[in-house]
């Protein structure tokens, strides 16, 4: 999806943010810092958090770096991150590379057979496999696995939608049934699953569909009864008014976002629609973060302010970001 022309005017990521803590920071504002988790520490303590990692933040491997790290922190202070993950330039990269033609309608990738061996091969066994291996640089914790295995993702096929009319994109599909028995399982065992969105079709067990990462996502989450579903993606979060830079929404109840999501462009459509389900799927609360920016993860759970967009149940009038005041403090599934 990051083909998309609506990319041309994505923000750029806010150098500030780029300290050294060990220069910049006093020690006693180190010390503020820890504090300041305190809370958020005791209230997350065993929360499963369904954490989406698009395909264009592994671009970089520090941001990579940074990400595997926080991922590692949750996990060490008692969360239970599960990762999905996306792939999308890179699966565009290896069809390029094959000379496969690949093409994106209504924001999914048209699948033909010969491209869903591409999807399949690129997601579990190249982009799935390196980030498990990344993970495990800071202790065997990280297991991957694919919709594929022990019934975790079942899907109908679908289509696109292009200026109101639908449109055939072949093997793609959206989650119909979860098993999250082995998700659940690893959790117990205190690893971190890795998962790639692979689905098997519902209607003929013998093929598999692409199914948009997002999707995947927040399908899992609500199975899971996640407390949190993190989106890290490359803009800020949503902006009600595209591409004006004043509307980055901080926090919108789920009744606002549904009465919003016709009018979206087509890059941010999946993410919104995956955070609405989610949040009416019963996770607690949603949210789009940039991951451009290194450790945007553990700042959006550990400070008093968060980042990015929130989104959360019931009739929540959008909050802009001038407006915003501290985050709220969800409940825990
Ligand atoms: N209302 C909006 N708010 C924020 N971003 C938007 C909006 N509409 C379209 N976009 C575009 O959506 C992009 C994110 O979608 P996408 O490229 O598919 O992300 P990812 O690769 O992380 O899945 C942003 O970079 C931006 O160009
Ligand atoms: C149906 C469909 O479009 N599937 C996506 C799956 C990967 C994905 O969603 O990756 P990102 O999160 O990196 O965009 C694709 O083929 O690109």
């Amino acid at each position: 999806m990051s083909q998309q022309p609506e990319n041309d005017v994505a923000t750029e990521p806010n150098e500030d943010f780029y300290f050294d803590t060990e220069k910049d920071l006093f020690p006693y504002q180190k010390a503020e810092v820890l504090i300041q988790a305190l809370p958020w520490l005791e209230k997350f303590s065993g929360a499963v958090v369904v954490i989406k990692f698009g395909g264009n933040a592994m671009i970089d491997p520090e941001l990579e770096a940074a990400f595997a790290e926080d991922v590692a922190f949750l996990r060490q202070v008692g969360m239970r991150p599960v990762v999905v993950h996306g792939g999308g330039p890179q699966i565009s990269q290896m069809l390029d590379r094959l000379d496969i033609d690949s093409e994106f309608r209504g924001g999914l990738r048209v699948t033909t057979p010969e491209a869903m061996d591409v999807v399949r091969m690129v997601l579990t066994g190249q982009v799935q496999r390196h980030l498990v291996t990344l993970m495990n640089h800071r202790g065997p914790l990280a297991v991957g696995l694919s919709g594929e295995d022990a019934g975790l993702f079942r899907g109908r096929r679908r289509t696109a939608i292009v200026d109101g009319e639908e449109v055939d994109v072949g093997q793609v599909g959206d989650v119909s049934a979860v098993d999250p028995t082995t998700v659940a399982q690893l959790l117990e065992a205190r690893r971190i699953p890795v998962v790639s969105t692979v689905a098997v079709d519902e209607d003929d067990p013998s093929q598999i569909l692409n199914v948009n990462a997002d999707t995947a996502a927040a399908a899992l989450a609500t199975a899971l009864g996640a407390t949190k579903l993190v989106v890290l993606t490359d803009v800020e979060g949503l902006y009600a008014a595209w591409p004006d830079r004043g509307s980055l929404v901080r926090r919108i109840g789920t009744d606002q976002l549904a009465e919003l999501l016709p009018g979206l462009a087509s890059g941010m459509v999946p993410k919104m629609e995956a955070c609405l389900r989610a949040v009416t799927g019963g996770v607690g609360q949603a949210h789009v973060i940039d991951g451009r920016q290194p450790h945007a993860l553990l700042v959006e759970v550990f400070t008093d302010s968060g980042i990015g967009t929130m989104v959360v149940p019931g009739d929540r009038p959008a909050e802009y970001e001038e407006k915003a005041g501290e985050k709220e403090k969800g409940t825990t599934a």
